[in-house]
């Protein structure tokens, strides 16, 4: 037989109710708490030292926008950003100088894009974008755009300008709509950074990108999904 006070732990307390037409300070409470709780999940989904999305943020929007590419066969983009160099920023200047130039990087990743895109830090000098229903040629203009951004905008430290350049890779994951694919967020960011390294090793500043194949290998193809592909990539026939 519990005691008295094992009791009152127990028993489950009906939550206080405010008269109708009256302020009611339990529901200021729970204002306070969910504007508390809105700026918790904000910290725990933003990169502390950009103030754009962090990685865990980043590869929930990437989940989700592949599963819509699943449902709707719209393509997602993925562009993959890494600062060239940059050891040599550190090495030079300092980890703060470091600091301020992949503030700056953030900050033109977010004017280069449109708000439907989630520009991210992947980590370290590497950062990430999804481009939600977008296609290969869209993402590279939009790769492009980024490159030739941040080589055009120095960092200003004092009276010096310090040049800066990345490299980018870009991807696409697409599939027919409702087919199955095997491809997962894992492979498609794969994919993505191998065309970064290749920017990488064929002398930075630069875009590289793949033609992405239909990640589907089961699917039957009828007559209508292949007119509607050849729509799509055009056809060379
Ligand atoms: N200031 C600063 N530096 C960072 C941060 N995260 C990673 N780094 C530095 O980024 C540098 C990355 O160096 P590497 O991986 O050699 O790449 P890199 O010098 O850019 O060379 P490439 O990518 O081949 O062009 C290292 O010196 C890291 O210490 C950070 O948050 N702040």
């Amino acid at each position: 037989m519990p005691d008295q006070a094992d009791t009152q732990i127990h028993t489950p307390q009906a939550p206080p109710r405010c008269p109708a037409g009256t302020d009611c300070p339990n529901l200021e409470a729970l204002d306070e708490l969910r504007t508390e709780v809105a700026a918790l999940t904000e910290q725990v989904h933003t990169d502390t030292l950009t103030g754009i999305a962090n990685f865990r943020h980043f590869r929930q929007v990437l989940d989700q926008e592949m599963e819509r590419t699943r449902r709707t066969g719209q393509a997602t983009a993925l562009i993959m950003v890494d600062l060239d160099f940059f050891k040599k920023v550190n090495d030079t200047w300092g980890h703060e100088v470091g600091n301020q130039a992949l503030m700056q990087t953030a900050k033109l990743l977010t004017q280069a894009t449109r708000r439907l895109d989630t520009p991210c830090r992947y980590g370290g000098e590497e950062f990430a974008i999804v481009l939600p229903s977008t296609e290969l040629i869209t993402a590279i203009q939009v790769a492009e755009r980024l490159r030739s951004m941040i080589e055009g905008t120095p960092l200003i430290v004092g009276e010096k300008s310090l040049p800066l350049t990345a490299s980018l890779g870009v991807d696409t994951f697409r599939t027919l709509p409702h087919a199955s694919t095997e491809e997962t967020a894992e492979d498609f960011i794969k994919r993505t950074d191998e065309q970064l390294y290749r920017a990488k090793h064929e002398g930075r500043n630069r875009v590289c990108h793949g033609i992405t194949p239909i990640a589907d290998k089961e699917a039957n193809v009828s007559a209508e999904e292949k007119d509607a592909l050849f729509g799509l990539f055009g056809n060379d026939d």
